[in-house]
């Protein structure tokens, strides 16, 4: 068990604001943690990773990692951090950077052969592909067995077909290691997909916290469908109004009546929903 239960000052873009986290996390938990820009998402793993200081307490299990009078430091804490942009040491080969965290050759290989990587494991990092590259990374976070992975936005440089390959491989080490993960993430298909749980910061304080299907889904009532997606264009086209959405990376057309296109202002956010049709879904 994890228990989280910090606080500390930021200076946010509008000014002074409060990170206030009290968190209990369950071994084996995978734990997205969304929110706005800004709202405190990065701090709070550097605060868990003890790269930032913070006032409170972090207890994992028996043990203290922080609290009024003592900090663990960060290379005594059992944590395995990967970053947005890989952070690899580029004079180590692929094998070399996982065996500088731990000299477990075995485990090494293992975690190389998961992930596809045995081939490249002589190779240089700046000789690899941004997904290759993640997918190191991530083998180098495991190669301590630690008690918690820490994962910011790992994967939001990559492209949609190598965001869902690893993602898969994300969930296969998951079930492997059992390790407790907390991942950084703007993607709802890639939280749903992945994490049993979400929690919702909004300027430095938990709004929401709950399972992804709870969290994520947005349909009310009766609502079949409903999707958020910023209002692009209204166009008119003889006696009605066509406005454009762009949805994720879809971008869609929808009549509207004269009085609803009134009210809609082009660059807003809007959420886009339907009650009773029979949709299809077909495999592409
Ligand atoms: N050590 C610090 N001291 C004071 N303020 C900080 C510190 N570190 C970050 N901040 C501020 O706290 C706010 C939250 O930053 P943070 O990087 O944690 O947000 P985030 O939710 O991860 O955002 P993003 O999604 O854009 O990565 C920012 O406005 C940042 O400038």
């Amino acid at each position: 068990m994890i228990n989280i239960n910090i606080n500390k000052k930021l200076h946010g873009a509008n000014g002074e604001m409060d990170l206030n986290v009290n968190l209990e996390i369950k071994q084996g938990e995978f734990l997205a943690l969304a929110g706005l820009s800004g709202s405190g998402k990065t701090t709070l793993l550097r605060i868990l990773a003890g790269l930032e200081s913070a006032n409170g307490t972090i207890k994992i299990d028996d043990n203290i990692w922080l609290n009024e009078k003592f900090s663990l430091a960060p290379q005594k804490r059992e944590i395995g951090f990967v970053f947005q942009d890989y952070a690899l040491f580029p004079n180590f080969s692929v094998l070399d950077n996982l065996l500088y965290v731990n000299k477990d050759k075995e485990l090494a290989h293992y975690l190389l052969k998961m992930t596809e990587l045995e081939e490249l494991k002589n190779r240089f990092p700046q000789t690899l592909s941004g997904g290759q590259k993640q997918r190191i990374s991530l083998c180098r976070a495991l190669m301590n067995k630690p008690k918690i992975l820490l994962m910011d936005e790992p994967l939001s440089a990559l492209d949609s077909e190598m965001r869902t390959k690893l993602q898969n491989e994300i969930l296969t080490l998951h079930k492997e290691f059992n390790t407790t993960t907390i991942m950084v993430s703007h993607d709802p298909s890639e939280i749903y997909r992945l994490a049993n749980r979400v929690v919702v910061l909004n300027y430095g304080q938990i709004i929401n916290d709950g399972s992804p299907k709870d969290v994520l889904l947005k349909t009310k009532g009766s609502q079949k469908f409903s999707f958020e997606g910023e209002l692009l264009d209204i166009i008119k086209v003889d006696v009605i109004h066509i406005a454009i959405v762009s949805i994720g990376q879809q971008l869609v057309e929808v009549v509207v009546g004269n009085e609803e296109a009134k009210n809609l202002k082009i660059g807003q956010k809007v959420s886009l929903s339907t009650k009773a049709f029979s949709p299809m879904i077909q495999g592409l």
